[in-house]
């Protein structure tokens, strides 16, 4: 009795260390409106699921100052993101970690969910520190620029800086509807179906729906080009032209979204764009959206964009006019703003370059009229 009582005992504790091993922990690298919003869905899933993933989930939080008060320590003995998420109380298994490098340690899985201009650094700090069976996730809705011009994926930047693998998250996903755990869905943009398995279990939840695309690049495209859209979409709420010009300037802007798709992503497919991270996140961005919100205001007000974000957003970061951008530097570089007439405009506007009313000007002649 007492031989077999050891055996089993062995036997378990091999057990125990075979499913410890293979446990996932994850890290969210970054910490703002949306990111608070996913460490919530996480944070409560790994506690449902604990036989897969640590239940400990550390988050980088870029540190600040809150009345005196660190953010990280507030998060950590308040668990609510005052700032980005005000009035949703994060799970307590959440853990705010201000050092990137020590929130990094001994992760499988590495949601990367901050503003886009800010990725590359962080990726940079965490060169070197990250375990190389690790698997990546990108939600950031944006671009990396190439130096010299063009531009780069952000889940290219994960693999090319960190040396691992990184499919994205995109969908209608307004942070804090989702954080009010309102019905929406989402896209994961993965190839790998085992990869984009495991990321599903980690991200899915009665109200968060995900369907899985192999098309990752599509999938990404949509979340960076949209915020464009949304941009134009602002502009004409601002200009007051009503609901039929707005959807004009959409479905414009959709088809210039297939469009840069078919023209930058060979093998994009026509059918990721009725995805959520297509037609779904354009409608819910070109209507409940920041960029939407701070566009109309833009032309409303004669203010900057730059102006207005900090009026505006209290700290959160506009993607679409840096989008706008990075896509006309690229463009413009291949002689294609013409081709483009819809996203070419949105940036000449932001930039100062056009006046707002002059917007559906650019639009009377779009080549999907021609
Ligand atoms: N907010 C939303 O509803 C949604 C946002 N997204 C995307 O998620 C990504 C992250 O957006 P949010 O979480 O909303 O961020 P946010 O728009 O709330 O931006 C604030 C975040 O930026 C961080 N930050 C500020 N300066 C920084 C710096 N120098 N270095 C590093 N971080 C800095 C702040 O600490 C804070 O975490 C964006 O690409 C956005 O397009 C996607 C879906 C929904
Ligand atoms: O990406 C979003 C919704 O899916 C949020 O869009 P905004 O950044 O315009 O708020």
């Amino acid at each position: 009795m007492h031989c077999c009582a050891s055996k089993a005992s062995t036997f378990e504790a091999d057990d125990t260390r075979l499913r410890m091993s293979e446990k996932k922990r994850v890290c969210i690298v970054g910490s703002g409106n949306w990111g608070s919003a996913i460490a919530k869905i996480i944070g409560n899933n790994v506690v449902a699921m604990s036989d897969q993933f640590h239940t400990e989930v550390r988050m980088w939080v870029f540190e600040e100052m809150i009345n005196g008060r660190k953010l990280t320590e507030i998060i950590n003995q308040d668990h609510e993101n005052v700032k980005y998420l005000p009035g949703i109380k994060l799970p307590t298994n959440v853990v705010a970690i201000p050092d990137v490098k020590e929130s990094a340690k001994d992760a499988d899985i590495f949601v990367f969910v901050l503003p886009h201009q800010f990725m590359r650094n962080v990726c940079k700090q965490l060169q070197g520190g990250v375990k190389p069976t690790a698997v990546g996730i990108s939600l950031i809705k944006g671009f990396d620029v190439k130096e010299g011009g063009g531009i780069l994926l952000i889940t290219t930047v994960v693999r090319e800086v960190l040396n691992i693998p990184c499919a994205s998250l995109m969908g209608a996903n307004i942070a804090n509807e989702v954080a009010s755990e309102n019905y929406c869905e989402a896209t994961i943009g993965c190839k790998d179906p085992k990869n984009g398995q495991l990321l599903k279990t980690l991200f899915q939840t009665k109200y968060f729906r995900i369907v899985i695309s192999e098309d990752e690049d599509t999938v990404e495209v949509c979340g960076a080009l949209k915020n464009i859209v949304a941009v134009g979409a602002g502009f004409a709420d601002g200009l007051g032209f009503g609901d039929n010009t707005k959807a004009a300037v959409i479905r414009l802007g959709l088809m210039e979204m297939v469009n840069f798709c078919e023209v930058f992503y060979p093998g994009s497919q026509q059918a990721t764009f009725l995805e959520s991270c297509g037609i779904a996140d354009l409608v819910t961005t070109c209507y409940g959206g920041r960029n939407r919100k701070v566009a109309e205001a833009f032309v409303k007000t004669g203010k900057s964009i730059e102006v207005l974000e900090n009026e505006m957003l209290n700290g959160q970061k506009l993607q679409g006019p840096p989008t706008a951008y990075e896509v006309n530097y690229m463009l413009k570089s291949k002689m294609m703003e013409d081709r483009f007439p819809l996203f070419t405009a949105i940036h000449k506007i932001c930039k100062g370059e056009l006046k707002p009313d002059q917007f559906i000007e650019c639009l009377k002649n779009h080549p999907e009229h021609m």
